[in-house]
């Protein structure tokens, strides 16, 4: 997406694509940025062959040759930050202790599995005639192993792994298309070991509260387990997601390492600093230990399921019911619902005979949801949100919740209507007024920078329309293909605003991050099940606030 003449050289905060699953979208690159991008990546691998002090001598060296005054102005600031520094990293080990060196063994068991996977894939007689090719000359650092490491090393690294998936302006693209694939996958635990932590948790015999417990589990990701049972007494089906042993050890040792090595980074590269890496670790850091808590989870489906009440909604939507007599902060026990994910294109279908309209419930009720009810699931990706066998739309997985004031709201409802309606001035004075600065925006100027993003994105859309033309784009795999393409062109979109937006001096707070990666997951789905309908314009979707108030009364 050739959007020239408004990078301004700064980089971006992403919180937007921080928290992704399994659906990532790739944005393409002017010839300008990739190559800016690979220097920065040669830069940092050069860095990282020189070792402990030498690589602050060398810094320091380095500096001092250079004897422009800005540079010793920055060299001075980088000095006195030294003794915060130091301390920041004491105050961390401290507080990861033993548990930094189990999970050091663990990482280093993963890197020479990986080490191992690469040297048998090196070794075959392929690769021997005509040399090494070149996506394997970087070794464990190359995409594809890199890839491997991370999802071997489990939660923290997934995440991060799919955050560069989404982080197209700051990795090199290689990565970004690699880290697509990271998947959080993890190998599911021996059910014994899930028996003992039920009967740990719930403190009496496990068949005292379950009737049945299936061995095989539903899902196991890196966090979690998912298991099916069904409640002894009331015979009602029920799921039990249990939270994996040590988890959160894992994470603090992980986080606070990463943490380290992102204040390092940042120290070494002052520039760095403006795109707030050490934020966005913290970010991370913040959303995981959320998700490890179940009664927080627990809460925010029960406030969920509160509004759907308050709203008269429970005929159109739903959230499994919480039994918290058998949920404590590792384990969760809920209601199991039956559906498909709102992808599943046929399933869907076969279930409801216009499913437009399923569509529209799920976008009102999760728009309904932002200012009427405490919080809003802030991670709707296609797993999450399911069309269920009776018809309503199922809300799962509730461990990663927004809350936006109303003030930020109606701001992004301007935003939003400007969009629909090309109205670049609004869209600024929107912009100006959602994030947080102290400058004076130059209103006239951003708005004409804004019109110019759109109007690119615009010139690539009619090619992609007269591609899919000339293709036979009839059955679910031609759409599903389409609608990729369509994605990346908005979260590329999505991107350029942020840019541009921060380009004036604008951040942003991260509930609008967040919304905006839930209207991608909707424009997919829409795409998908309702490519006529205009999700911003459509006069059956209630984005204003005039019903939500009304709602709002019913409280
Ligand atoms: N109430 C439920 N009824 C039926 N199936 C469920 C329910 N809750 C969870 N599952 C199943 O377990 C899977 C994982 O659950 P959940 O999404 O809550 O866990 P997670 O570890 O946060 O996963 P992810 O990171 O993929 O969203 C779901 O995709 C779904 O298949």
């Amino acid at each position: 997406m050739a959007v020239t003449g408004l990078r301004g050289g700064r980089t971006l905060q992403l919180q937007p694509f921080l928290h992704h699953h399994h659906h990532h979208s790739l944005h393409s690159f002017t010839k300008q940025q990739q190559q800016q991008q690979l220097n920065v990546h040669s830069k940092s691998k050069s860095k990282s062959k020189s070792k402990g002090f030498t690589l602050f001598a060398r810094y320091a060296q380095q500096q001092a040759q250079d004897l422009s005054s800005s540079s010793r102005r920055r060299l001075q600031e980088s000095i006195e930050n030294l003794p915060k520094l130091v301390e920041d990293i004491v105050r961390t080990s401290i507080n990861t202790g033993p548990r930094g060196v189990l999970r050091l063994a663990q990482g280093l068991q993963a890197f020479i599995g990986v080490g191992q996977e690469w040297l048998i894939d090196v070794s075959k007689p392929s690769n021997s005639s005509a040399g090494l090719p070149t996506e394997m000359q970087l070794g464990l650092l190359s995409p594809f192993y890199l890839r491997r490491l991370f999802e071997r090393l489990g939660a923290t690294y997934i995440k991060l792994g799919q955050f560069i998936a989404s982080a197209p302006t700051l990795f090199p693209p290689e990565y970004v298309q690699e880290f697509q694939n990271c998947f959080d996958r993890a190998p599911p635990i021996p059910f014994e070991e899930i028996q003992s932590i039920l009967r740990k948790e719930l403190g009496r015999p496990i068949e005292s509260v379950y009737e049945y417990v299936d061995p095989k589990p539903l899902a196991s990701a890196s966090i979690a387990q998912v298991h099916g049972a069904r409640l002894k007494g009331s015979r009602e089906d029920v799921v039990i997601k249990v939270l994996k042993p040590g988890i959160e050890d894992i994470l603090v040792a992980d986080l606070n390492f990463v943490y380290v090595v992102a204040r390092i980074f940042e120290f070494l590269n002052p520039d760095i600093s403006r795109t707030s890496l050490v934020g966005i670790v913290k970010d991370i850091r913040d959303s995981m230990l959320e998700e490890v808590d179940f009664y927080k989870e627990a809460a925010n489906i029960e406030a969920f399921r509160r509004y759907l009440e308050a709203t008269g909604l429970t005929g159109n939507a739903t959230a499994p019911k919480v039994y918290q007599y058998c949920s404590t902060r590792q384990v969760l026990t809920m209601e199991r619902l039956y559906g498909v994910p709102l992808t599943d294109l046929d399933s869907i279908s076969s279930f409801v005979s216009n499913p437009e309209t399923s569509l529209i419930t799920a976008l009102n009720v999760w728009f309904g949801s932002l200012l009427a009810c405490e919080s809003f699931h802030a991670d709707v990706h296609a797993g999450n949100l399911w069309l269920l066998r009776d018809g309503r739309i199922g809300f799962l997985d509730f461990g990663i919740v927004g809350r936006i004031s109303p003030k930020t709201w109606a701001a992004m409802e301007v935003f939003l209507g400007s969009i629909a309606i090309e109205d670049y001035d609004s869209m600024a004075s929107s912009l100006i007024q959602m994030g947080a600065t102290n400058k004076d925006v130059n209103a006239k100027a951003f708005a004409m920078d804004l019109g110019k993003v759109f109007s690119s994105i615009k010139d690539l859309d009619t090619e992609i329309v007269v591609a899919a033309r000339s293709g036979t784009a009839t059955n679910a795999a031609a759409v599903s293909a389409n609608v990729v393409v369509d994605e990346r062109q908005m979260n590329a979109l999505f991107l350029d605003v942020v840019r541009v937006s921060e380009s004036y001096g604008l951040k942003f707070p991260r509930e609008f991050a967040l919304l905006l990666k839930q209207l991608l997951y909707f424009d997919r789905y829409t795409r998908l099940l309702a490519p006529n309908l205009n999700m911003l314009q459509d006069q059956r979707i209630y984005i204003s606030s005039n019903r939500r108030s009304r709602y709002r009364d019913s409280f």
